[in-house]
């Protein structure tokens, strides 16, 4: 009986063989590129508590997204149209959800030397036609937030919903790279280097966005920056 408890907390706090893939994936994508989409890559059992959880969550849980630095947050609509709700660990998926984000954040720093220290996310919903327009997580000196991670909860997506998020891969690239936001797609990348943005979507499009940061003093929350 003991050995099989020990082997039951083995399984939860060690990634399994695909998430070690995906984890090792993502290093090399980053180092090689600075970013790394990954479809159908979010385990199926984490995606699936997530969406339940989206389903148990009522719209007054979701605020509408601001820009700025949480003290002058402002919303503008003309920027962004989509409502989030911070993940806390308080249920038992966004607990599953940031462990799973905390072993990424470990194998990334053994990997990497990137020395985040910190994670924050939440759960994005656009309604249809909603947007966020081209912008980048982070500007260079000003933010502690290193990497932006993505994932996307929405089943069978179709070409015709639309919806994409475009990686740009610098400020001149105009035609960027669209990802499908499809059920389990794991996006991650460098948060000052990459402008991106998400378009208008025919349908609910439901994501959740983190950052890993850097353990500075200027830990103040950044949604993004400016
Ligand atoms: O949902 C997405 O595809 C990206 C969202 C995003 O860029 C953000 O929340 O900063
Ligand atoms: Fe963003």
């Amino acid at each position: 009986m003991g050995s099989v408890e020990t082997e039951s907390m083995a399984a939860i706090s060690t990634p399994s063989l695909e998430t070690s893939f995906l984890f090792q994936k993502v290093a090399d994508d980053l180092r090689q590129q600075g970013y790394s989409i990954n479809p159908n890559a979010l385990p199926y059992e984490l995606s699936q508590r997530l969406l339940e959880q989206l389903h148990l969550m009522s719209s007054s849980e979701f605020d509408t997204a601001g820009i700025g630095r949480q003290q002058d947050h402002m919303v503008n609509n003309f920027v962004r149209t989509d409502e989030i709700c911070w993940i806390d660990g308080s249920s038992s998926a966004g607990e599953q959800w940031l462990v799973w984000a905390s072993e990424l954040r470990e194998y990334l720093n053994s990997q990497l030397f990137l020395g985040l220290f910190s994670f924050e996310s939440h759960f994005a919903h656009y309604a249809p036609g909603d947007f966020y327009k081209r912008h980048v997580d982070a500007f260079k000196g000003e933010s502690n937030r290193v990497l932006s991670l993505v994932v996307y909860l929405n089943p069978d997506w179709l070409p015709e919903d639309e919806g994409e998020l475009v990686l740009y891969k610098d400020e001149t690239d105009l035609e960027g790279t669209k990802v499908t936001p499809s059920f389990g797609t794991v996006v991650a990348f460098l948060s000052e280097e990459f402008p991106h943005e998400v378009l208008p979507a025919a349908r609910d499009r439901y994501s959740i966005a983190g950052w890993y940061r850097l353990n500075t003093s200027q830990a103040d929350r950044v949604d993004p920056p400016r």
